[in-house]
C-alpha cells in the first residue's frame, strides 16, 4: 500500500473533531444544557456500538448522555408514554431513538410521538418533511456526515452528478434531498435498478447505503470519483469477524480521487452531527421560549 494512495482516504477523525470542537465552544458558551437520551428497545449489537461512541463523544463535549434499554417485550403504549414524559421533561434536551426495534413496535409511531424541537435525528414525519423545503438544520445524522463529507473534498456541490445507492428513508433519501438542495443533479439507484454501474461509472461522488459487503468495485467508479462508504458489514476475517462496507475499499481507492474508510469515515463523523444536532435542538428551544 503506498502512502500517495493513502491520501485518498477522506479522514472521518478530522471532520469529526472539527464539528465536536464547535460543539464544546457552544456547550462551554451556555453552560448548562439539559441531557441528550438514548433509547435502544433489546439488545442489538451495532447499535451498542453507535451508542458507546454517542456516549463518549457526548461527555467529550459536556453534554449529560442517558443511555436507556428498554426491554424488548415493552409495549408500543408504554413507549409512547415514556417518549411523552421526556418530551415534558424540561431536563431532557434530545431524544434518539436507536434502530432497528422489535418488530411488535411501530418505529414511524414512536418516531412521531418524539417533539420536533427534540428530535435531534430529524426523523419525526415533520423534522424529515422540511428536507424537501431545503431546510436541513435538523437533518439524519448519517445523511448529513455523509454531505460533510462531501463538502470536506472542497468540490463545488452545484452540478456535481452524484449517484446516491440505497434509497432507505434514513439514509438515501434524505442524503438525496439534500444534496439536491446543495444543487447537485443526484441518480438515486436500488435493488430494482437495472444496472447500477451504468450509473456510477459516470458519477462525480457515489454515495452507498445498502448494506452488502464488496458490492461497489474499481469497475464501477469514474476516476478521480468521491465514493462515500455508509454500509457497515461484519464479515468473517484472518482473527474473526471484521467490519467491512459496502465498497471494496483496497481496489476502489487506486481509482477514486477520495474515499472514505470503515471503519474511520462517515461512521466517526455520524456521532459528531447527532451532537451538532442536539446544540441545534438547544438553539431553536431557546429560539421557541422553552429555555432562556
Ligand atoms: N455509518 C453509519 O452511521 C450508518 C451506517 N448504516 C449502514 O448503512 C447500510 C444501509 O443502511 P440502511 O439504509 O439503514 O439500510 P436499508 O436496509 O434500510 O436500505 C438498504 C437500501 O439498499 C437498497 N439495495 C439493496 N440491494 C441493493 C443492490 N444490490 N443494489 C442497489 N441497492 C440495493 C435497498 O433497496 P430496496 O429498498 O429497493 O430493496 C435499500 O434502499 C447498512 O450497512 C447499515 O449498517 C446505517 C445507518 C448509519
Ligand atoms: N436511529 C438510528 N440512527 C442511526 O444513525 C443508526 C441507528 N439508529 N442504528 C444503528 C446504525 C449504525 N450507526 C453507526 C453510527 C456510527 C458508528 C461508528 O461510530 N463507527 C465508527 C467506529 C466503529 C467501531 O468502534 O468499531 C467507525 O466507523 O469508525 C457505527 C454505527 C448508526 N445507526
Amino acid at each position: 500500500m503506498s502512502t500517495v494512495a493513502d491520501t485518498r482516504l477522506l479522514p472521518g477523525k478530522t471532520v469529526r473533531a472539527r464539528i465536536l470542537s464547535e460543539v464544546s465552544a457552544y456547550v462551554n458558551q451556555v453552560g448548562r444544557i439539559g441531557k441528550l437520551v438514548s433509547i435502544s428497545i433489546g439488545n442489538v449489537p451495532e447499535v451498542a456500538v453507535y451508542v458507546r461512541n454517542q456516549a463518549r463523544a457526548a461527555s467529550a463535549v459536556g453534554v449529560p448522555f442517558d443511555q436507556q434499554l428498554w426491554d424488548r417485550s415493552i409495549s408500543q403504549e408504554v413507549c409512547q408514554s415514556l417518549i411523552r414524559e421526556m418530551n415534558d421533561d424540561p431536563d431532557v434536551l434530545g431524544i434518539i431513538l436507536q434502530r432497528p426495534v422489535p418488530d411488535h413496535i411501530n418505529v414511524r409511531a414512536l418516531q412521531a410521538a418524539i417533539h420536533p424541537l427534540k428530535d435531534v435525528e430529524g426523523m419525526n414525519p415533520a423534522s424529515i418533511g422540511n428536507i424537501v423545503y431545503n431546510d436541513v438544520a435538523m437533518a439524519p445524522c448519517t445523511a448529513a456526515a455523509a454531505v460533510e463529507l462531501i463538502r470536506e473534498t472542497g468540490l463545488t456541490m452545484a452540478g456535481l452528478e452524484v449517484v446516491m445507492v440505497g434509497h432507505s428513508e434514513i439514509v438515501g433519501k434524505p442524503v438525496a434531498m439534500m444534496l439536491m438542495a446543495e444543487g447537485a443533479t443526484v441518480t438515486v439507484c436500488h435493488h430494482m435498478t437495472r444496472s447500477v454501474a451504468m450509473h456510477s461509472r459516470r458519477a462525480d461522488v457515489v454515495v452507498v447505503a445498502v448494506g452488502k459487503a464488496h458490492l461497489i468495485g474499481p469497475d464501477m467508479i469514474k476516476p478521480g470519483a468521491v465514493v462515500i462508504d455508509i454500509g457497515i458489514n461484519h464479515v468473517p476475517g484472518p482473527d474473526g469477524p471484521v467490519v467491512v462496507g459496502d465498497v471494496q475499499t483496497d481496489a476502489v481507492k487506486e481509482v477514486a480521487g477520495w474515499i472514505t474508510p470503515v471503519p474511520g469515515g462517515v461512521g466517526l463523523v455520524t456521532v459528531a452531527i447527532l451532537l451538532r444536532n442536539a446544540i441545534r435542538a438547544h438553539q431553536q428551544q431557546r429560539a421557541a421560549g422553552w429555555i432562556r
